[in-house]
């Protein structure tokens, strides 16, 4: 694999703007010292609370800002310095989608994804069989006459991912493409990014701040936190192993499982034995941890947790009620211990000191595998 987009030591600072109230304020480093290379052919998510630098980072890539310093290659050029008529080319390989679709209103379907062609200078005759083509693509080719306000959201997205695509690019830039969408909407889309992705080779790079969307589609993410990157890596191992403060409170979004204190209170009321939270991975499937309180005499039952799949990979916490002599019990948690997160679970010393209702274990409380 070789990077399609390198990053090496870019900054961008934007000036104080404003008058005397602004004097003293310190310039904005909205991208600071970042040194990154998204590999051709994958989908890469750049996650990051509002404000982290993400949107302003994909504008340096596509050369809509150039850096303060630093290089930005795509596709081996160095596009820091090139001049205005040379970066326009370079655009044209880089197709963007955003949040608000940005349709033209006066035009219909056909007209907005017609229009980069026309602007690119396609013959009359060739852009017709394109648009079809493309509008079939995204599954839209029924709305081809119709306008912008006629069409639902995710219907407008797509004419959006079309308009994007009509000029073939390497790269495609979705800025947040799925915020203004519901969960089963911003699915079809996620669904219809990763078949760009593989059917047709187009690198796809995310900005986003949900990381369930990560999650679905992504190969790589990229953390960025006050203009830095603050870790990077294949989605799965960020998510099994986060790093940074900010990367764990993203994941947690996304990967349920441990169970909260009032829950942990209430499981203690209903389950006699000892409650021990597992982290569920590849390195410890559910046979694996199943066969190892097994192998020690340790009867255990999931009483809590969640488990989910990411790049066809399990992860997850599951909570179990252990039962057995507590020799048994360090003894199968020390070897678990050893391969995966291991956290034993007690009620909070308020709620065990008052009297904890009896109550069951709502059905909703947590996904058994
Ligand atoms: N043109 C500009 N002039 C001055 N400051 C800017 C400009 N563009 C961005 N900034 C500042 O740079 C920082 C990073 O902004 P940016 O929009 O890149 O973050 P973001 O992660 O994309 O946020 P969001 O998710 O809210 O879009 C912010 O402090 C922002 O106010």
């Amino acid at each position: 694999m070789s990077a399609i987009v390198s990053l090496r030591g870019v900054s961008k600072v934007f000036p104080v703007q404003g008058g005397s109230r602004a004097r003293n304020a310190e310039p904005v480093r909205a991208v600071d010292e970042v040194t990154l290379d998204i590999e051709e052919g994958t989908v890469v998510g750049i996650v990051g609370y509002s404000g982290a630098g993400k949107s302003s980072l994909v504008r340096l890539l596509n050369g809509l800002e150039r850096p303060t310093a630093g290089q930005v290659f795509v596709k081996g050029q160095d596009i820091s310095s090139l001049p205005e008529g040379q970066l326009r080319r370079v655009r044209a390989g880089i197709g963007m989608i955003f949040q608000q679709f940005n349709l033209l209103k006066s035009r219909t379907v056909f007209g907005n994804v017609a229009y980069p062609l026309k602007v690119a200078g396609w013959p009359k005759d060739k852009i017709k069989p394109r648009v079809e083509e493309l509008l079939e693509f995204v599954g839209i080719a029924d709305r081809s006459g119709s306008y912008p306000r006629r069409l639902s959201g995710g219907q407008q997205q797509r004419v959006g991912i079309a308009r994007a695509l009509a000029n073939a690019p390497d790269i495609l830039l979705a800025d947040e493409a799925t915020s203004a969408l519901d969960p089963e909407t911003t699915r079809d889309v996620l669904r219809l990014l990763r078949r760009i992705n593989k059917e047709l080779g187009t690198t796809v790079v995310v900005i986003t701040h949900e990381m369930h969307v990560v999650r679905e589609i992504c190969d790589t993410v990229v953390m960025m936190e006050s203009g830095r990157v603050v870790e990077a890596g294949p989605t799965y191992a960020v998510f099994a192993d986060p790093q940074s403060y900010s990367t764990q409170r993203f994941v947690s979004t996304a990967v349920h499982g441990t169970p909260e204190p009032d829950t942990v209170s209430r499981l203690a009321a209903a389950h006699p034995g000892q409650l021990v939270s597992i982290g569920i991975s590849e390195a410890a499937p559910t046979p694996l941890v199943a066969a190892t309180f097994e192998r020690h005499g340790v009867g255990s039952s999931v009483v809590f947790g969640g488990v989910t799949e990411i790049q066809n990979k399990i992860l997850g916490t599951l909570t179990y009620e252990l039962t057995g002599s507590d020799a048994a019990i360090d003894a199968a948690l020390a070897e678990l211990g050893d391969v995966t997160a291991v956290e034993r679970q007690f009620p909070t010393a308020a709620r065990a000191d008052s009297a904890v209702p009896h109550l069951p274990v709502p059905a909703n409380a947590g996904e058994k595998p």
